[in-house]
């Protein structure tokens, strides 16, 4: 894990999953100075998230723009660039090899950081069966973060089972980010690989993505401080 991150509170990302930004923002406000990044995702997009996050930013906090973008390449460096111009700091793409490098064209010259989701955390093997895939979700991830290596784009989310293994392939610099975060005792809902903040950290993530067991519990505020004082900060 790299030094830039070695502070707690650089390590937790909250994921604004909210139908309107007034939603996301009452969030943001019982947060306060304990959280600095957030993640916009497709739900908060939909629903007033982009001007959301040129106040976050404007406010001095980090966003994470998850739009998971899948597209012809031609469609997607044009997606990534207009994004750079935002200002938002992570922006994901699934880990298809064409997917992976048009964003990283489209980033190039940029700060944004894009990462390749490798496979989602609520899907096991048997979905991947389902979804036409021969491979299991050891194989698959693995794949894909050389892929994603390969592509020249920043790093990958996985699962926090994963995560050691894919900071093997990506090396020290690559960037390690893993939802389906689950502190010891929190339901899991529909997350199927999943592991506690602190054994995520262990495993080599940089940076954690949590969601429900902040934003749902009956106080955000405290549940935050918890995941914080799990990873030592
Ligand atoms: O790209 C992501 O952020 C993502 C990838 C993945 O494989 N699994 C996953 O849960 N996520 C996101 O991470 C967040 C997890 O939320 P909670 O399950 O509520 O903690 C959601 O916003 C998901 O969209």
């Amino acid at each position: 894990m790299s030094e830039a991150h070695a502070d707690a509170r650089d390590r937790l990302i909250v994921a604004l999953d909210f139908p309107s930004a007034s939603a996301a923002e009452a969030l943001v406000w019982q947060l306060g100075d304990v959280v600095s990044f957030y993640k916009i995702g497709l739900e908060l997009t939909v629903a007033g998230g982009l001007d959301l996050a040129a106040d976050l930013i404007g406010a001095g906090k980090k966003v994470f723009l998850d739009l998971k973008l899948h597209d012809i390449g031609n469609t997607v460096e044009r997606a990534t660039a207009a994004a750079a111009e935002r200002g938002v700091s992570l922006l994901t793409v699934h880990a298809y090899p064409q997917t992976m490098a048009a964003a990283a064209r489209g980033a190039s010259g940029s700060d944004l950081q894009v990462l390749g989701v490798t496979v989602l955390t609520s899907y096991d093997d048997g979905d991947l069966a389902a979804a036409g895939y021969g491979a299991g979700v050891t194989d698959t991830v693995r794949l894909r973060a050389g892929q994603a290596r390969q592509a020249g784009i920043a790093g990958v989310i996985c699962a926090p089972t994963d995560a050691a293994m894919v900071r093997g392939i990506l090396g020290p610099r690559g960037l390690v980010v893993t939802p389906g975060v689950r502190p010891r005792g929190a339901e899991v809902g529909d997350q199927k690989r999943i592991a506690t903040p602190a054994e995520a950290i262990a495993a080599g993530a940089d940076m954690i993505v949590v969601g429900r067991p902040i934003a749902a519990a009956p106080d955000p505020l405290a549940a935050a401080r918890a995941i914080l004082e799990e990873l030592g900060g």
